[in-house]
Formats: C-alpha cells, structure tokens, sequence
C-alpha cells in the first residue's frame, strides 16, 4: 500500500495536526506515517502548551519511515522552531512529492512556528516544495504583501512561486464574503475554486487539506486534479461537523465519520 507522511505536532484534540492528518490519509485509502514534531495540549478551545521535539528525534523519525516504506508524499505541519525546519529540509528525500502547510498561528490563536523561522522556511523548505498551502495571513507572513482580492491571491502564489516552490494553493477561508475561493498558482496559471462558507468555526480545515492534497498526490493524481478533490474532501469534513463541536468530522468516502463525539 502507498503511504504518505506527516511530519507535524501532535493535537491532543484531534482536530489538527498529526492525528487529523491520519485520519485524512486513511479515509483517502493510504497508509499513514507520521514524524512528530512537538506535542501540544490542545482542545476545541485553545492551545495551552506545546513542547518541541529534540531536531535529533526528528531526523531518526524521517530516517526509520524512509527505510521501510513506499512513500508516495510527504507533508509538513507545525515544525515550530528554526533547527526543525532546517533539519527537515535537510533529511527529506529528493523526488517524492511534498506539500508544505506553512503552519505558523492556530486558529485559536496559539503560535506555532516561532516568528524567527518564517525565514528559514521561506529560504529551505519552500523551495523543495510541490505546492505549499498558506493561508491568507500565512501567505502575507512569506510575501510581506498584504491580501485583500482574488489578484493579491494569485500575486502572493506568484511570489510563493518566485522562492522556489512549483505551485502555490492560496486558501481564501480568512478572507471576506459569502463563499470561500481557493487559488492554485503555478507555471502554468491560476485554477479558482469556489465554495460555502460555513457559518460555524472549526479547527484543522488546513492540515486535513493539505493532507488530502499528499494523499491523492501520493496515489497518483495531477496536481490540479487533487486540489479539486482536496478541496471536496475538506469541504465535505467541514459540512459534517455541521456546528457541533470545534472540530471537523473526517468522513470516508463511504460516509463512516473517523471523530468521535467530543468539543464543545
Ligand atoms: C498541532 C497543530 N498543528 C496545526 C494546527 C493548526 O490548525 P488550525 O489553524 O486549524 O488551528 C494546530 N492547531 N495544531
């Protein structure tokens, strides 16, 4: 079985991170490897602590999964603090498609990329990306532009693009409006996709996307062809957590919800 790999913090909650990235992969039929980075105690509500991982740990992780596994992509999250970022860069692998969440602040609030690293993620990571997956205040963060139409989105990709990544997905859920429009930039062009806005907030939408995104990459598929379904595949957990709790319901394609009953 193709697998694909997370490397990102753990959420106690398991609404974000590490164990929504799980869930994501198993519900898209790949087998889920996972290098954790930090460990945070988290719920619906808020993040109240987290604690790094020694870069040493980080680097044995990326080492055991790469000698043993058929790794069809890799995908990163929260890597917190300089050293890990640098370390990652360092230890992936060449030629395996990955995708960069350029995580920096929570949904709650709580930062976890430290402000200092944003650099060496842009100077790094980024360039070995497949597609790196900021949201509208994370692109801001890496192009010092601010973003406030669907032009700025597709200039901050371009920009993105510019540092060295192959294709840049801009997710427009911070911006303004009734729907949300995500914009994928690459050499080729733009693609904009159009959805709902749902009238409730959950946490983990952009780790469960981009892990869709590694996952249908890792099974194959074109880049614009997995946006789409990355995008339906969000989509689909943000609807089924239909305002009940904080955090998103991972359906299967055969609609059996991954999360228990837990949040608020
Ligand atoms: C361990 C971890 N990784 C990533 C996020 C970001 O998710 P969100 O912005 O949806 O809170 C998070 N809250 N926790």
């Amino acid at each position: 079985m193709i697998a694909a790999c997370s490397i990102a913090g753990s959420d106690s909650g398991g609404g974000a991170g590490i164990q929504a990235d799980l869930k994501t992969f198993t519900a898209i039929g790949v087998w889920g490897l996972t290098v954790v980075t930090a460990v945070t105690a988290q719920n619906t509500r808020e993040v109240r602590g987290s604690w790094m991982l020694p870069a040493e740990a980080v680097a044995a992780q990326i080492a055991a999964v790469c000698d043993d596994f058929s790794i069809g992509a890799f995908k990163t999250g929260m890597l917190g603090t300089r050293e890990i970022v640098r370390t990652v860069a360092e230890r992936l692998p060449e030629g395996i498609p990955l995708v960069v969440d350029p995580v920096m602040i929570s949904t709650s609030g709580h930062r976890l990329l430290d402000e200092a690293a944003v650099l060496d993620l842009a100077r790094f990571l980024i360039p070995r990306a497949d597609v790196v997956t900021p949201n509208i205040p994370e692109a801001e963060a890496l192009t010092g532009m601010a973003i406030l139409s669907l032009d700025d989105m597709a200039e901050a990709g371009r920009r993105i693009i510019d540092l060295g990544a192959a294709a840049v997905v801009v997710k427009g859920g911070h911006g303004a409006g009734d729907g949300v429009t995500d914009m994928l930039v690459d050499a080729a062009g733009t693609v904009r996709l159009s959805g709902r806005r749902y009238p409730y907030a959950v946490h983990g939408s952009g780790c469960c996307f981009a892990a869709a995104l590694a996952a249908y990459l890792a099974r194959g598929m074109p880049l614009r062809e997995a946006f789409a379904s990355a995008r339906s595949f969000v989509d689909g957990a943000i609807a089924a957590a239909a305002g009940e709790s904080g955090s998103l319901r991972i359906v299967n394609p055969g609609g059996t919800s991954f999360a228990g009953e837990h949040g608020r």
